[in-house]
């Protein structure tokens, strides 16, 4: 649990004025509109604590487009559902490659390298499609549920981008579809997926949607259990290897701690036992992670010292 919560926001409210306040890279997502028109400015770092409280600095409660933080959900709806039957259709390494790369998929004969990759988050939102009856819906509630907080939304003008501009993503379905290893239709497939994705979300919602993997599966404010120790434990290896992409060798070499990373700007990290860091930034990296996001992860983690590994 972290300690002395007045001490940490006064950190937090510190690191996002030192950062706003430096000179900035990075470029916000363009590829959809909805993404583009982000204020490259906003910034925000949150603490959800393992005993329920959180604090909070800058836009910390504002709802940004939650992106492939939302694979880190669909991962958990999809092993509670299938168990590891799930292991047969994706695998669990790094992929060392772009988020969203085909080429690796072909030559592995469709089996995704991992599940937080665009295709493996394609085989997850085909094994929801197919396991439910109605996916998008369970998925919603499946947040409201975690964040303690009904008004969580689908943002419609993300998911209409999305839809529009999904054809590397469809690609990916397809050719998962080739080698048979995709069971529903892949319109009803992509369909679930941008729903995923444009979910709208705060750092605070967020940071408190995902305290289960800090305390072995089990959701410390209804104390509901949402997965096993066992699936916890996979969800932050996973995270750990592969939830900053191609850059998740650094990440773990300078920071860590397991994360997951979305183009909206968003990261999140598990410190399990204490709680879940979420920062905000839209600018990206090469990678397609959050330049400040990291950057304010890197501190934080550094002047607590927070890391898995110690
Ligand atoms: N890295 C991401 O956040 C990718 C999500 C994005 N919607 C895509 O599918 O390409």
């Amino acid at each position: 649990m972290f300690k002395d919560l007045a001490r940490l926001q006064a950190k937090l409210k510190a690191l996002v004025t030192e950062q706003e306040n430096l000179c900035q890279q990075g470029k916000v997502a363009d590829y959809i509109p909805a993404l583009a028109k982000v204020p490259a400015t906003k910034i925000a770092a949150c603490v959800a604590n393992i005993n329920g409280s959180s604090v909070g600095a800058g836009d910390y409660q504002e709802p940004f487009s939650i992106q492939s933080i939302s694979k880190v959900f669909g991962l958990v709806m999809a092993m509670n559902r299938i168990g590891d039957d799930l292991w047969q259709r994706v695998n669990m390494e790094p992929s060392g490659q772009p988020f969203n790369s085909i080429i690796q998929l072909e030559w592995e004969k469709g089996i995704p390298r991992n599940p937080v990759i665009n295709a493996g988050a394609l085989l997850v939102a085909d094994v929801l499609t197919s396991h439910f009856s109605t996916s998008k819906l369970a998925f919603l509630c499946f947040m409201r549920t975690l964040a303690h907080d009904d008004n969580i939304y689908i943002d419609q003008d993300v998911y209409q981008s999305e839809l529009e501009h999904g054809n590397r993503n469809a690609a990916l379905a397809y050719l998962m579809k080739s080698f048979g290893n995709i069971e529903a239709e892949i319109p009803a497939v992509l369909s679930h997926y941008f729903t995923q994705c444009a979910v709208a979300m705060s750092c605070e919602q967020l940071a408190k949607s995902l305290l289960f993997l800090a305390n072995k599966g089990v959701d410390p404010i209804s104390k509901q259990v949402i997965c096993t120790p066992r699936d916890a434990h996979r969800v932050n290896a996973i995270l750990s290897t592969s939830g900053m992409y191609d850059q998740s060798g650094e990440f773990a070499f300078s920071i860590g701690l397991p994360a997951k990373s979305g183009v909206g700007g968003g990261v999140v990290a598990i410190v399990p036992n204490y709680g879940v860091i979420c920062t905000w930034s839209p600018p990206l990296n090469s990678f397609g992670n959050s330049v400040i996001g990291t950057n304010l992860l890197a501190n934080l983690a550094q002047e607590l010292g927070l890391s898995i590994y110690h």
